[in-house]
């Protein structure tokens, strides 16, 4: 076992990103909510992209996951190629992110086996079904991640986390991520009962924007403006 698997087993990991637009889409931020992260007890760090990879990096010791998200016509794609996969590398990245839908460049056998082979790291295979993440793991992925659950089409639509996606890949013997939608700590207890190995959290813990939102909604200006 690589010792980043180790450092993430059982813990949370924050996703710290912000969307194009987004005020705190700037590395140094970035780094900083690393950095809250890091004081809050977050085993490791997920981030989008070589700019915010180098800043983390510099910024943190806990072990990044890296992707590089590319707008396709329907959502973002989670590191599609390979050339961005070699520079998350280059970036410091320690584990590497990617989409495995099947509509990544490389099929998911290859792209997998690459990255290992010529980068010599691990991979993060994000998913939206069991299917995939059976696949996924068969190919040698070291970890699982339930990221895409909700995304696509061929997955269930729901504001709560896939937490079913993530106990039927663990009880299969695959090492699963709970990622997507969790957002309190009965999510994260919740996702553990069902097997998980890590858990990701992002928009709960990053996005002060979606964080205002919701509470904005519950406020009788804001139940009065969204009617
Ligand atoms: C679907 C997709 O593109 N997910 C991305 C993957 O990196 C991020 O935008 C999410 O914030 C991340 O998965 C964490 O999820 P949540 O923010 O729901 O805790």
């Amino acid at each position: 076992m690589t010792p980043v698997l180790d450092a993430i087993a059982g813990g949370l990991v924050v996703s710290c990103q912000a969307p194009l637009g987004h005020p705190l889409r700037e590395p140094s931020v970035i780094a900083r909510l690393a950095e809250c992260a890091a004081l809050g007890g977050a085993a490791a760090v997920r981030v989008n992209d070589p700019d915010d990879v180098r800043a983390v990096k510099a910024a943190v010791g806990l072990p990044v996951i890296a992707l590089h998200k590319v707008r396709a016509d329907d959502r973002d794609l989670i590191t599609p190629r390979w050339d961005l996969a070699a520079a998350l590398a280059t970036a410091g990245a320690d584990v590497i992110a990617v989409e495995a839908t099947g509509r990544a460049e490389l099929p998911v056998a290859a792209f997998v086996a690459r990255i290992q082979a010529e980068l010599g790291l691990p991979v993060m295979a994000d998913v939206a079904t069991f299917e995939q993440g059976a696949a996924a793991w068969s190919a040698g992925a070291e970890l699982v991640a339930s990221t895409l659950s909700g995304y696509t089409m061929d997955s269930p639509q729901q504001t709560e986390p896939d937490l079913d996606l993530v106990a039927a890949l663990a009880a299969a013997g695959v090492r699963t991520v709970a990622e997507g939608r969790l957002a309190t700590p009965d999510h994260v207890r919740t996702a553990f009962a069902s097997g998980a190995y890590a858990v990701v959290v992002g928009t709960a813990v990053t996005d002060p924007v979606a964080l205002t939102r919701g509470l904005a909604a519950a406020t009788p200006a804001g139940l009065r403006v969204s009617r």
